[in-house]
């Protein structure tokens, strides 16, 4: 990792970095606040939307076609339809650590970002990601335990994209395979936990985790951070830690 990509540095390059909703946080779970208003999500997601699979040289993500209505979540905190844009991950050098948010100080060893565009509102997610209510991203925590095999049909493409920038076709996907049994969730007013760290998140922690067993997550540190060109260097932790609340609230359905 170069020096200016580490968390620590971003304060001076991203002044946002020490704004009043940045993200992730600890979620503290005797601090967070039942509210009888949020209701139920709903994920619709169509398999046919899903597009390609890549590595951006931060993550490896599954990109979905988001032009048209196809694959939406709706309910929870959310007003109106967020269009489904994307899914990536995020993990640790090894099994104790790699998820972003932590629940009472604890962190779990993995964690999926599900990335959703207010399409009713804004006309792009470049566009919505420069808007407060622009983004709604559903995380879901990824526990050391059984291998996942829902998670399988992404590990295991993993070695056709091991380079910064390769990608490659991964059609018929439904993300919601792997969500878990439970919906329940916390919500909070947050920002990408990448830079430009944009204040523009309306978080949903899944409560309940998914299973991935330590095979799988190795194949994501596999992956390389630096193109065909550079020396080879592997993506052994991609998160950013828990930022200061500020007052905020964390509300639970
Ligand atoms: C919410 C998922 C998401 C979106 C984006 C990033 C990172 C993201 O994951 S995270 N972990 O939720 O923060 C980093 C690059 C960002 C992008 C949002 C859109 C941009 C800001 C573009 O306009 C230029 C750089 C892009
Ligand atoms: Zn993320």
């Amino acid at each position: 990792m170069h020096k200016h990509h580490w968390p620590a540095h971003w304060k001076e390059v991203f002044p946002v970095a020490n704004g009043d909703r940045q993200s992730p946080i600890d979620i503290k779970t005797e601090e967070t606040k039942y509210d009888p208003s949020l209701r139920p999500l709903n994920p619709n997601y169509d398999p046919a939307s899903a597009k390609i699979i890549l590595n951006n040289g931060h993550s490896t993500s599954v990109e979905f076609d988001d032009t048209v209505n196809k694959s939406v979540l709706t309910g929870g905190p959310l007003s109106g339809t967020y269009r489904l844009r994307q899914i990536h991950f995020h993990w640790g050098s090894n099994d104790e650590a790699g998820s972003e948010h932590a629940v009472d100080g604890m962190k779990y060893a993995a964690e999926l970002h599900v990335v959703h565009w207010n399409a009713e509102k804004y006309s792009s997610f470049v566009e919505a990601a420069r808007q407060s209510d622009g983004l709604a991203v559903m995380a879901v925590f990824l526990k050391i335990g059984e291998c996942n095999p829902q998670l399988k049909k992404i590990t295991d493409r993993l070695d056709t994209i091991r380079i910064k920038g390769k990608r490659a076709l991964f059609t018929n996907f439904d993300p919601s395979c792997l969500l878990p049994k439970s919906l329940d969730y916390w919500t909070y007013f947050g920002s990408l936990t990448v830079p430009p760290l944009l204040e523009s998140v309306i978080w949903i922690v899944l409560r309940e985790p998914i299973s991935v067993c330590s095979e799988q997550l190795a194949k994501f540190r596999s992956l390389l951070s630096t193109a065909e060109d550079e020396v080879a260097c592997c993506l052994l932790r991609n998160y950013r830690p828990p930022q200061p609340l500020k007052g905020r609230e964390v509300r639970r359905n």
